[in-house]
């Protein structure tokens, strides 16, 4: 900052005249420069007076001569100021001096200016304007509100800031008292300045009251104002956001799902402690880790590059499927990071409710009970067995008519999928499809379960009638299961429909006509029960105008793999697992039981032994033990402690002794060329290990 002298305030004095100089010469100086005072100086330039336009007025009076010198008239009493005087010194030496016009001089005495008393107030009041100003310019513009208050108390300035601040105008505070416009202040008394926090409206401001030493040497007031409303909802908004903090940190700890989020570098900034258990790490193996380095599999520097979400994508890492959403995180528009969730529990349930939610959308009418429309088609029968091919193809062909057909075939080789099959390739596939389970319903209700019955039919109020399978079969395709276990007297009835198409419902006598498809299936051997009366030959011959065998498995073991790849795949979809496939020595012992459960019982095993299944893998001993038993394997696993005392060698050779004579059918030439062992050695061990 500039610091101000009395240089600035003074006229400098540019020649000076000397007791010699005439009225003539002091006229013309005055008239020169302008002046009404003019500094007299000695030989050594010291000023020893002055010479005034009232001296001049004197002489001229007197009638002095223009040559006369001036030194007698002079005015030797005179005010200087040293020309080190300070600009608060001549402030308060001019305000009680009653000289008008002073002249400065140096410390040599020579005068250097001349300062006139209204030139200086006028200086004085123009610096005064000047510094106002520049307050009022500071505190308008500045982000405080302020006011001023005088001595008294009273409010002399209010800037604009405040008025916006508090509401009000200025002119209806200005001038009032302090404490009339804010009577709950308090006003500080022995120190110099107060702070406190008030609430004006809906606002909170931090005050600053302090004191300040007026011109009349009194004090007054000034009080600085800070909006502090906005501090005060940033630490609310903090406080807010530590709690949702803890909030959702405890969310993410208890959640089932995996979770971990990368910063915008890769990073792993957070893994919630289900993704860490889930694949046995501790958050210092991952934390600051490039998540490639640490989960690969989860892709999610993809999400960072394209910045495009990607919502349940399936993948599998080690036998355990997942479901992925990798989902970028942006901040004002620029990814700063991504997060990859992983669900992994209860896929079974989210796909049972998703499938649930979906049949609700299509309506009621879709979701009607299944087993009354047909469920499977020749495409969905799984075998590529020869036999199986052509009846595939003889079955599509049997479909396209109205014969009635009979499926024969051992329990579980598919007898009622194949009747599914021949419904869906036929002109009624979007007709019904109606079972009955000959075997099921007890004899004396086959009938009415048939032909339905009329209300009344039976005693009781209760009975209002009922529909019967015939009825609801009407247009479509009626599957008799197990029709061989049906009594005489209904096989006589159904004998009558079979031939009229019409028929009686139960205590009624309204002839019921029906346009039906007859399928019927069975496992037992019709001809030896028509042989022995068990079963109407006339029926027989009815029933069997197409007929069709289905194999059993162990006449198909090529369908045994494939079989069990279907399964469980669908397996794996409904329970959520991964299982892969079988181990060698498992699938030699699929390969070489018989199954006499045929494909039930091959579902049923594989079902089974996904539950112990390891690794995604199944293993032999993972299934059941009457299987390994019956095949020779369990020689192998079983832990009784007559087996376990035979060496495991031994056990070994015994059960491949076992397994090459079951391969070989008993053919003992045979088994010996799988083995590859001698005639006599195979003798040998076969009295050894005493199998006959
Ligand atoms: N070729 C196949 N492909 C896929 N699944 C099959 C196949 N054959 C049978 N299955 C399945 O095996 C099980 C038994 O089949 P199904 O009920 O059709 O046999 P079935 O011969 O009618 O048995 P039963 O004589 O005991 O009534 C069902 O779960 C069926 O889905």
């Amino acid at each position: 900052m500039k610091i101000e002298t009395i240089r600035s305030f003074m006229t400098p004095v540019e020649e000076s005249l000397t007791r010699e100089h005439t009225l003539h010469e002091a006229i013309v100086y005055m008239n020169k420069y302008k002046l009404n005072t003019l500094p007299v100086v000695n030989s050594a330039n010291k000023l020893i007076g002055v010479f005034t336009r009232s001296i001049l007025y004197q002489m001229l009076l007197s009638q002095e001569s223009m040559d006369t010198p001036i030194g007698k008239y002079i005015k030797k009493d005179i005010g200087t100021i040293s020309e080190h005087t300070t600009v608060e010194q001549l402030e308060d030496d001019i305000a009680v001096s009653e000289v008008g016009t002073g002249f400065v001089i140096n410390d040599e005495g020579i005068p250097i200016g001349l300062i006139s008393k209204s030139e200086a107030v006028k200086s004085f009041l123009q610096k005064t304007r000047i510094l106002k100003e520049q307050l009022e310019t500071i505190l308008q513009n500045s982000n405080l509100g302020a006011f001023m208050a005088d001595d008294a108390q009273r409010i002399i300035f209010i800037n604009d800031k405040l008025e916006k601040m508090i509401g009000v105008d200025e002119r209806t505070i200005l001038y009032k008292k302090l404490l009339d416009v804010f009577p709950d202040w308090t006003i500080p008394i022995g120190q110099n300045e107060v702070h406190f926090q008030k609430k004006i409206g809906s606002q909170t401001f931090m005050i600053r009251l302090s004191k300040y030493n007026m011109t009349n040497g009194k004090q007054g007031f000034i009080a600085l104002f800070q909006n502090i409303s906005e501090l005060e909802n940033m630490a609310q908004e903090l406080a807010t956001i530590k709690t949702l903090k803890s909030l959702l940190q405890t969310v993410i700890e208890h959640s089932y799902d995996g979770l971990v989020m990368i910063n915008e570098a890769g990073k792993i900034t957070f893994t919630s402690p289900s993704l860490l258990e889930l694949f046995d790490l501790h958050q210092n193996q991952v934390a600051e880790f490039p998540i490639d380095e640490i989960f690969p599999h989860f892709e999610l520097m993809k999400v960072l590059k394209t910045g495009v979400a990607e919502i349940s994508d399936f993948m599998e890492i080690k036998g355990i499927n997942y479901i992925v959403h990798r989902i970028p995180v942006y901040q004002d528009e620029q990814i700063i990071g991504a997060i990859g969730k992983i669900v992994y529990r209860q896929l079974h349930e989210v796909r049972e409710t998703f499938k649930r939610y979906e049949r609700k959308e299509m309506g009621e009418t879709s979701t009607r009970k299944t087993p009354e429309s047909s469920r499977f088609s020749f495409d969905e029968i799984i075998s590529k067995d020869p036999q199986m091919e052509k009846l595939f193809k003889s079955g599509m062909k049997a479909a396209k008519g109205k014969t009635t057909i009979l499926i024969r075939g051992e329990s579980g080789t598919g007898k009622e999928l194949f009747a599914h099959a021949i419904h869906s390739s036929s002109n009624r596939k979007n007709a019904p499809f109606i079972t009955v389970n000959c075997a099921a319903i007890p004899e004396d209700l086959l009938e009415s379960e048939f032909f339905g019955y009329e209300e009344g039919a039976f005693t009781g109020a209760k009975h209002k009638g009922k529909i019967g399978k015939f009825d609801l079969a009407n247009g479509g395709t009626l599957f008799l299961d197990e029709i061989g276990d049906m009594s005489l007297q209904l096989q006589a009835k159904l004998l009558r429909v079979l031939q009229e198409r019409e028929f009686y419902r139960v205590g009624g006598t309204e002839r019921i006509t029906v346009d039906i498809r007859i399928i019927a299936a069975t496992n037992r051997g019709l001809e030896e029960m028509v042989e022995k009366g068990e079963f109407r030959e006339d029926l027989f011959y009815r029933l069997n105008v197409i007929s069709f065998e289905i194999p059993p498995l162990r006449k198909r073991k090529g369908d045994i793999l494939l079989l069990t790849e279907s399964f469980i795949e669908g397996l794996n979809k409904q329970n959520g697992t991964s299982i892969t496939g079988w181990d060698p020595l498992a699938e030699q012992a699929l390969l070489q039981h018989d199954w006499p459960g045929n494909v039930r019982e091959l579902r049923n095993v594989c079902e089974r032994a996904m539950v112990f299944a390891d690794n995604g893998m199944i293993h032999v001993e993972d299934l059941p033990d009457y299987l390994l038993k019956k095949i020779g394997f369990i020689l192998l696993l079983e832990d009784n402690k007559t087996e376990l005392e035979k060496p495991l060698l031994e056990r070994a050779e015994e059960m491949a002794i076992r397994v090459a004579l079951k391969k070989a059918d008993g053919n003992k030439s045979e088994a010996c060329k799988l083995l590859g062992i001698s005639r006599s050695v195979l003798y040998d061990k076969l009295k050894k290990y005493e199998v006959f």
